[in-house]
């Protein structure tokens, strides 16, 4: 992999007395009055914190927030946004029709006047619930709501500052005692964090004298705080976390105890091609599952309704195909799939072979001959990886795939197979599942560790100090 694994410890760094700047991920859910509703990355970032508290280091934590909550009929954020500006687009054009016919005298000005307002407010909210990113300091992504959860998972009071740099900031920071917490805002108010301003880098790393990146979630990004500040802040090292998902994600994939399997899911191949291309060079096995599969169903001439297909991917679902063979790798495909008749919770459905889904129907989930194959085969391997879902987990009628599949995994766990779950929803789906804790690693980065399995550099590591 082209990410160096071995950047410094902390367990080799001096922190007695020292003004420590930690990066965490606490990009965590929140609900509508700030609950926090998943907080597996708070908890991931404690051992580093805890260690760093009792070796007298005094701990500056730094993170962004920008959580967007999923909307369940949408397949990613992403999707919900493209949907945001077609139908602003859409309600563009029929304003201007209506502002047409309003004019004229054969129909009722009143209902056109009210379609007209309706459409106007419709799509205001539309806009407004897809760019939901901070733009500059934006109350709703401070990190206050974090303090308690923060205070009780340290036994200490967390103190919050107002801002991430500045003189309130660096008062605050005097006054950390060895031993002390002091939280900084969202970083990300800040527009120069994400441009990697070396300005506010020096201003970052002029907090502290030691640099500790424990946000594995965001080491993908070339940002002031996950990459610029450890070029001014020496020495750069890496928090145990960071060090976990990079000995998982990284050293078990690269030296796995073989047979070696990886299983990848999720809605489009468009999205993992880098990923499934990478594992091919390692992997004995590789199981496909999720919509992607209807793109290799389709390269191979089946038919399948109104499944999710990627025309522009056939050549390259073929030549993965190919590539398997060549490989000697083992490419199982599901040989049954469950099958709706609408994109929808309540849609009646029924299960049919892989190679007979008619007109009409579309595959929302892998059927239980498959989930029988699968499993089987998962018993001949020592190592697995998992990215993506089977189906579309978020309805509970297609989520028989993704369960059976987490379930499996958890016993393979318990007889001592090593079992990675590589972010993203696979992550939602073993958790909605109870099994979190079975896993031998669960990733906290979506991006980050797609990234990593696809082999590119992280540049949030690579800024680290060598070993
Ligand atoms: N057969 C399918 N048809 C449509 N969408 C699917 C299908 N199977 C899975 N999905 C969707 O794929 C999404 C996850 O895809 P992706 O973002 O690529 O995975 P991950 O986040 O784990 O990397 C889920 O929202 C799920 O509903
Ligand atoms: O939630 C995150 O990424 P993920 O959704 O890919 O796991 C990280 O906090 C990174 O956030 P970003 O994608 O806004 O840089």
């Amino acid at each position: 992999m082209a990410t160096k694994k071995s950047v410094s410890s902390l367990k080799e760094t001096d922190l007695k007395g020292k003004r420590v700047f930690v990066r965490v991920d606490l990009n965590v859910p929140l609900d509508d009055n700030f609950n926090i509703t998943d907080d597996t990355r708070i908890r991931a970032a404690v051992p580093t914190i805890k260690y760093l508290m009792g070796h007298g280091g005094r701990v500056i934590l730094c993170s962004h927030l920008v959580y967007a909550r999923r909307i369940p009929d949408f397949h990613s954020y992403k999707d919900f946004t493209l949907f945001g500006l077609k139908y602003v687009f859409d309600c563009a054009v029929l304003i201007t029709d209506l502002d047409f016919y309003a004019d004229s005298d054969d129909v009722n000005k009143e209902n056109v006047a009210l379609i007209i307002d309706f459409s106007r407010m419709f799509t205001m909210v539309l806009f407004t619930c897809s760019s939901g990113r901070p733009k500059g300091v934006t109350p709703k992504y401070s990190l206050k709501p974090l303090v308690p959860r923060l205070s009780e998972l340290l036994g200490i009071e967390v103190k919050m500052a107002n801002d991430c740099i500045g003189e309130e900031v660096e008062k605050l920071v005097a006054e950390i005692p060895g031993g002390g917490v002091l939280l900084l805002e969202n970083v990300r108010f800040h527009k120069e964090e994400e441009k990697n301003d070396p300005e506010f880098a020096k201003k970052l790393a002029s907090l502290a004298e030691v640099y500790v990146n424990d946000a594995f979630g965001t080491a993908h990004r070339a940002h002031a705080s996950t990459e610029g500040v450890a070029k001014y802040l020496k020495p750069a090292v890496a928090g145990f976390l960071m060090q976990k998902e990079l000995d998982y994600l990284v050293g078990a994939v690269a030296n796995p105890k073989k047979p070696f399997a990886a299983i990848v899911g999720g809605s489009k191949v468009s999205s993992k091609i880098g990923v499934i291309e990478s594992l091919l060079e390692k992997v004995d096995l590789l199981f496909l599952g999720g919509g992607m599969i209807f793109t290799f169903y389709k390269a191979q001439g089946y038919s399948v309704g109104s499944s999710l297909v990627e025309e522009d991917k056939l050549d390259l679902a073929t030549s993965l195909m190919e590539k398997a063979t060549v490989k000697g790798v083992k490419l199982l495909l599901p040989t049954d799939v469950v099958v709706a008749d609408k994109f929808a919770p309540d849609a009646n459905s029924k299960v049919v072979p892989a190679s007979e889904i008619a007109d009409g129907w579309m595959g929302l989930d892998i059927g239980p001959d498959s989930i029988k194959t699968f499993s089987e085969a998962l018993d001949t391997t020592k190592t697995i990886i998992w990215n993506g879902p089977m189906g579309v987990f978020e309805f509970e009628k297609f989520a028989a795939g993704t369960e059976a599949i987490a379930m499996k995994l958890a016993e393979l766990s318990g007889k001592g197979v090593t079992t990675i779950i590589g972010g993203g929803d696979s992550v939602a789906a073993v958790e909605k599942a109870g099994l979190a804790d079975k896993m031998s690693h669960i990733s906290t980065g979506g991006g980050a560790s797609l990234e990593l399995l696809e082999g590119k550099p992280l540049p949030g590591v690579l800024a680290l100090d060598d070993a």
